[in-house]
């Protein structure tokens, strides 16, 4: 089979810069792409994040630029795994994860979240019967099995912005950590845990950021958490507390904690999932579909081991969002949300962003 090839670069700006341990992150740059044959067409993005072990926006874009107007299979599957951001690009354009199905039926269906305005967003498709391709018609709703947990900022703008988001409906947060001094993030921790209803359910992301000594104090901290009743919010996990050279530590860790650890930089990319499952982890796996690399390869992992899997996101646009939830949903185990709660750090697209992107 052999498919005609289109790509954009596009440039999305946060509305708050995301502070990590790694530094500030204040813009997204992507690729969509654009596979279509006499009868089909499927869309796909790649959104890498090279601070976090994928491949550069360079490094994607010389591999589209160097790519003929028409492509096959064996070109999608041979794409080295020095390229996961466009692994899952192009294997999700194929697939239809992109836009839900190959062949875009007409109509629009506006696809509405659960909660929290994670509704998918339809694109204007242009006029029927031109050969062009023309972005999608409809985007598929996100799957409805599926919970979000909603990113919070670092530091003490989560005191504030953790309620709106309640409002929305998002029930699990993500805090970042290891962005300020150790002191007074745990003075914010408790009011941030205090401050939480019962039911909520809060996750902490250090992004490698933290010492050994630290990682201890978090965990102790998050251990003895609900001495004295005073707080009854759930910690459900510290995400990558250390760097990713330190996997033999965070495995003693999650030996001597109750609070559960999960893996994130550390799992960035199907080698490296692997290579962590081999070497006996067996607590949390954060999965961002969008940089681990192939779909196909994913799923074939998820399934032989059975791991638990918290999916989320890189800050892609709809088109990314899509193959990844459908991913998300196929392979979450042990109910976790999704950590696909990030809407609120991009201005809403506009309906058309898609259509006019391809305009040029
Ligand atoms: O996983 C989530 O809850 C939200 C997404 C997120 O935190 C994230 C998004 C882009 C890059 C890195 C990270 C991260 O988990 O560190
Ligand atoms: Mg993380």
């Amino acid at each position: 089979m052999r498919y005609r090839f289109e790509f954009r670069p596009y440039r999305r700006r946060f509305v708050r810069p995301l502070a990590t341990s790694h530094g500030t992150w204040d813009i997204r740059d992507g690729i969509i792409l654009c596979l279509s044959d006499e009868t089909n067409i499927g869309w796909g993005e790649i959104a890498p994040i090279s601070w976090f072990g994928s491949e550069t926006i360079e490094q994607a874009l010389s591999f589209c630029r160097q790519l003929p107007t028409e492509i096959t299979e064996e070109t999608i599957f041979s794409i080295p795994d020095e390229l996961p951001a466009c692994q899952f690009g192009f294997e999700s354009a194929l697939w239809g994860g992109g836009n839900g199905e190959w062949g875009v039926g007409s109509g629009r269906q506006g696809g509405q979240g659960g909660q929290g305005g994670q509704g998918g967003q339809g694109g204007q498709g242009g006029q029927g019967g031109i050969s062009y391709p023309s972005p999608p018609l409809s985007l598929s709703p996100p799957p409805h099995s599926l919970t979000y947990s909603a990113l919070l900022p670092a530091g003490e703008a989560a005191l504030e912005q953790w309620q709106k988001l309640w409002e929305q409906g998002y029930r699990t947060f993500k805090w970042k950590i290891g962005v300020y001094a150790i002191a007074y993030e745990l003075k914010i921790f408790e009011l941030l845990t205090q401050a939480l209803p019962p039911s909520a359910k809060l996750r902490l992301d250090a992004n490698g950021g933290l010492s050994y000594e630290d990682a201890n104090l978090w965990l102790w901290t998050c251990d003895n958490i609900h001495i004295n009743n005073r707080i009854r919010v759930e910690i459900e996990f510290i995400e990558q507390p250390l760097r990713v050279d330190q996997l033999q530590r965070m495995l003693e860790l999650s030996y001597c904690y109750e609070t559960k650890i999960a893996l994130d930089e550390s799992v960035a990319t199907l080698k490296q999932l692997e290579c962590s499952f081999q070497q006996g982890w067996r607590d949390i796996f954060v999965i961002k579909p969008g940089i681990v690399g192939s779909p196909s390869r994913l799923r074939q992992f998820c399934q032989k081991h059975k791991i638990d899997a918290v999916f989320s996101s890189v800050f892609e646009t709809e088109i990314g969002r899509q193959a990844a939830l459908k991913l998300a949903a196929e392979l979450s185990q042990y109910n976790r949300a999704v950590g696909f709660g990030v809407n609120h750090f991009f201005e809403q697209e506009k309906d058309n962003w898609l259509e006019n992107l391809w305009k040029f």
